[in-house]
């Protein structure tokens, strides 16, 4: 039997502990600091067994994840380093900041344990064991951090282990790693939530901004509700590069406000001609780090059942509706619902169904 410790079985960690509880050979701890969570994540049957204790978590270990939020990843590294670990014990993190972690799981290398950083470049805005799923990592990519002393042994280990996780695994090194989530993950959330903070205090003085801001506003602004804690962690984690990132967001900002000042239409187009272009580069249907929303609306007359016989249609074609919510329904008017799926596959499913059914769908 190999052992393997998580510790902060949350979204992520609870999501990998489901890839590999039940494998074989393989028995899931989970390590939380607080009681009632540790219990938890046994009653949920994410774990096989769970504990509060940090040496009781460690001991034996095969593998260790440190699935718990940025800004404490280094106070467990070191409070595992003074910890008897198992020979050969493989230490990895989930972290969504690679750099300061590298640095921290330096102080293994005076011991027989090997720290090698990962992130899972997948996940949602949701957090806790809750949220957690053994589909999340499935298809995403997930990087690995190693440096030139990573004994392969240990790196074919790791990978032969996150294969449970169907995740597709890439070795990135730590700073370029920082500086490219840094462009397509923290800077659009700090984004995000300026936007949605600006509309915010507008909403103050006129309700009309929130009234009108469903649909595409708050899609693209999905982001801006991320945990804040760890979103905190992660920003003044990766502090230096964002500083760089938002330099550049400035100056782009400020080449919009000369094309409007100076009229220049010209330049407008091109900007957005230019942004057309690289976007359509993107690969669609693959996962990416921020999770697509796979969403339709679909007409419904205000009769009692009918979302309820709408859920059986796609139910018994065995399409999952990860959420259903239904949109405004007054007198006369069809109220409209909105149903997300969990990927292009099911959401093109269900729309081949509802409206072979002769539902009104849009996407
Ligand atoms: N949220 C996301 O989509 C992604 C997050 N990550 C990274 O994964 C890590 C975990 O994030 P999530 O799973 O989203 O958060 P989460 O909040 O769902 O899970 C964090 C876990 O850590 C535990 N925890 C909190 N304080 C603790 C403490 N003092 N000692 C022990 N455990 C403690 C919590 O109880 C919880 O189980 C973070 O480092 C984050 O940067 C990586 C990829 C995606
Ligand atoms: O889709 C979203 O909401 C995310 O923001 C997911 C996410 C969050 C943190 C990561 O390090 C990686 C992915």
């Amino acid at each position: 039997m190999k052992k393997v410790a998580i510790f902060g079985v949350g979204l992520i960690g609870g999501s990998i502990a489901l890839c590999l509880k039940g494998q074989p050979d393989l028995i899931v701890c989970g390590y939380s600091n607080r009681e009632a969570s540790a219990k938890k994540y046994v009653e949920r049957g994410v774990v096989d067994y769970a504990t509060t204790s940090v040496e009781e978590a460690a001991k034996d270990a095969d593998f260790i994840f440190l699935c718990v939020p940025v800004g404490l990843m280094e106070q467990y590294i070191q409070q595992l380093c003074e910890l008897p670990l198992k020979e050969g014990c493989i230490i990895t993190d989930v972290g969504s900041t690679k750099a300061s972690v590298m640095q921290a799981g330096q102080a293994f290398k005076s011991t027989s344990a090997i720290f090698i950083g990962g992130h899972p470049m997948a996940g949602s805005e949701r957090s806790g064991v809750e949220a957690a799923s053994s589909r999340l990592l499935e298809n995403a990519f997930y990087v690995l951090t190693a440096d030139q002393d990573t004994p392969q042994h240990a790196l074919d280990e790791l990978e032969q282990l996150l294969s449970y996780t169907r995740a597709h695994l890439v070795k990135v090194d730590a700073k370029s790693h920082d500086t490219i989530v840094g462009a397509i993950s923290h800077l659009p959330h700090l984004i995000a939530v300026g936007l949605v903070n600006q509309v915010r205090t507008y909403n103050e003085s006129n309700g009309l901004y929130e009234l009108l801001a469903a649909g595409g506003f708050r899609d693209i602004t999905r982001i801006a509700s991320g945990d804040p804690a760890l979103w905190r962690d992660i920003l003044l984690d990766n502090k230096a590069v964002l500083l760089e990132l938002l330099k550049d967001w400035q100056q782009q900002m400020d080449q919009f406000c000369i094309m409007l000042e100076q009229n220049d239409g010209d330049a407008i187009v091109d900007a957005f001609s230019h942004a057309g272009q690289f976007r359509s580069r993107l690969p669609e249907r693959r996962k990416g780090i921020l999770h697509s929303v796979f969403d339709c609306f679909v007409d419904v007359p205000d009769h009692p059942g009918i979302v309820g016989s709408i859920a059986t249609v796609l139910g018994d074609a065995n399409i999952n509706i990860s959420n259903i919510q239904i949109i405004e329904s007054r007198e006369q008017i069809p109220g409209v619902l909105r149903l997300s799926f969990r990927s292009q596959e099911q959401l093109d499913d269900a729309i081949r169904l509802l409206v072979g059914k002769g539902f009104h769908v849009e996407v």
